[in-house]
């Protein structure tokens, strides 16, 4: 079993309110990703379920018990940071086992324990060598081999794969879905990169100001978020958000557009919204039946595909397109808009209005 629950934690470091109820449920054997920006109180989360943070309110449960007044060495569970130091003078069998050298294992169990995770993250050949003869990726694994020899109850993982370049850090992201596949273990993973959490989590807290805004799987956080917030947080390029009110059957932006309005929306008439409407439900039309008015404002080549800045009126507009397409700034388009993708967001309280009628 492996199942780590919090509620309410509250938190705050003189006049830092770090947590402020959080409240999460973490089933046995998922790979749970806390995703915020930087600030957002992830860390201190997880100190609190590691035991390392003195709580001011809340409760934190391991396999349904009540853990909160347990020393950190009684709760099972191992944390795993950004910075792996690796004992130079030791192998690297040695440094893999070394946290079961602690917890005395007779050498039959280690021997077994090193071989096992070894092969899972392919360092066999590695062994018998010292860290400085390692390439900084080999190092990784490594240092990743080492927490992960363990079976504690759950892997608590801060920002593992901060200090690795981008190709390493996009086949590691590969590797840590597949070795959390075959250990079966509770991953709870914090990361403020959400390309990291929609890749690997089985579900995702999004955490900012310490609260918690939405928990969901990847999908649900992505195509249903919560508010504006999360909309904005989650996704490349960021989510377009348009100024509009309803009015009768159509949206009317505040910068002069009408749209037809979605069969989904419930707001009353004159509700101040925000149209949140993502790059990919965009397609630029330069003629036909599209729906927004624009003028082209840059080009954004990304390889794969382009980003085209459409400005409406004082608002830009994030646009997936082929890798192809060309156009001058100041060129007048129409941007077409798949409405049935669209999301509605009260201006006010930032809160979805979309999934009520959906
Ligand atoms: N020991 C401390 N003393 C004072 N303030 C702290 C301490 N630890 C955290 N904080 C504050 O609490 C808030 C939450 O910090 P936390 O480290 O949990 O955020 P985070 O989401 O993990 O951020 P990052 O992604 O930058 O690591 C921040 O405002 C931080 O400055």
């Amino acid at each position: 079993m492996g199942t780590v629950a919090t509620h309410g934690l509250g938190k705050s470091f003189g006049k830092v309110q770090a947590l402020d109820g959080v409240t999460l449920d973490v089933p046995d054997g998922s790979f749970f990703v806390v995703l915020g920006p930087s600030g957002a109180g992830k860390t201190t989360t997880l100190r609190a379920i590691a035991g390392l943070e003195k709580l001011d309110a809340g409760s934190v449960h391991l396999d349904g018990r009540d853990a909160t007044g347990d020393p950190p060495a009684a709760r099972d569970l191992a944390m795993v940071f950004q910075n792996y130091a690796l004992y130079p003078r030791h192998t690297v069998y040695e440094n893999i086992a070394s946290p079961l050298r602690a917890r005395h294992c007779s050498s039959s169990e280690i021997a077994a324990a090193v071989e096992r995770i070894s092969s899972l993250l392919h360092i066999e050949r590695l062994l018998r060598r010292r860290p400085a003869q390692l390439s900084g990726g080999e190092m990784q694994r490594v240092a990743l081999a080492r927490a992960l020899v363990r079976s504690p109850r759950a892997f608590l993982m801060d920002e593992p794969l901060t200090n690795l370049d981008l190709k390493l850090r996009v086949e590691m992201r590969t590797e840590l879905t597949r070795i959390h596949r075959s250990l079966g273990a509770t991953f709870v993973y914090v990361t403020n990169d959400q390309v990291e959490a929609l890749s690997m989590a089985d579900q995702v807290a999004v955490l900012r100001e310490g609260r918690v805004q939405q928990v969901g799987t990847p999908t649900e956080v992505y195509e249903r978020p919560a508010n504006q917030w999360v909309a904005g947080f989650v996704g490349s390029p960021p989510i377009s958000l348009l100024a509009c009110h309803a009015e009768g059957d159509r949206l009317v932006g505040a910068e002069g557009w009408t749209l037809p309005r979605p069969r989904w929306t419930t707001a009353e008439d004159g509700r101040p919204l925000l149209l949140g409407l993502r790059a990919e439900d965009l397609s630029v039309e330069r003629r036909g039946n599209a729906s927004l008015p624009g003028e082209l404002y840059g080009l954004e080549p990304l390889g794969d595909r382009t980003v085209v800045d459409v400005r409406v009126g004082t608002e830009i507009l994030k646009v997936k397109a082929r890798p192809t397409v060309t156009g001058t700034p100041g060129e007048r388009l129409l941007v077409a808009v798949d409405l049935d993708r669209a999301h509605l967001f009260d201006a006010g309280t930032g809160l979805s209005l979309s999934e009520a009628g959906r």
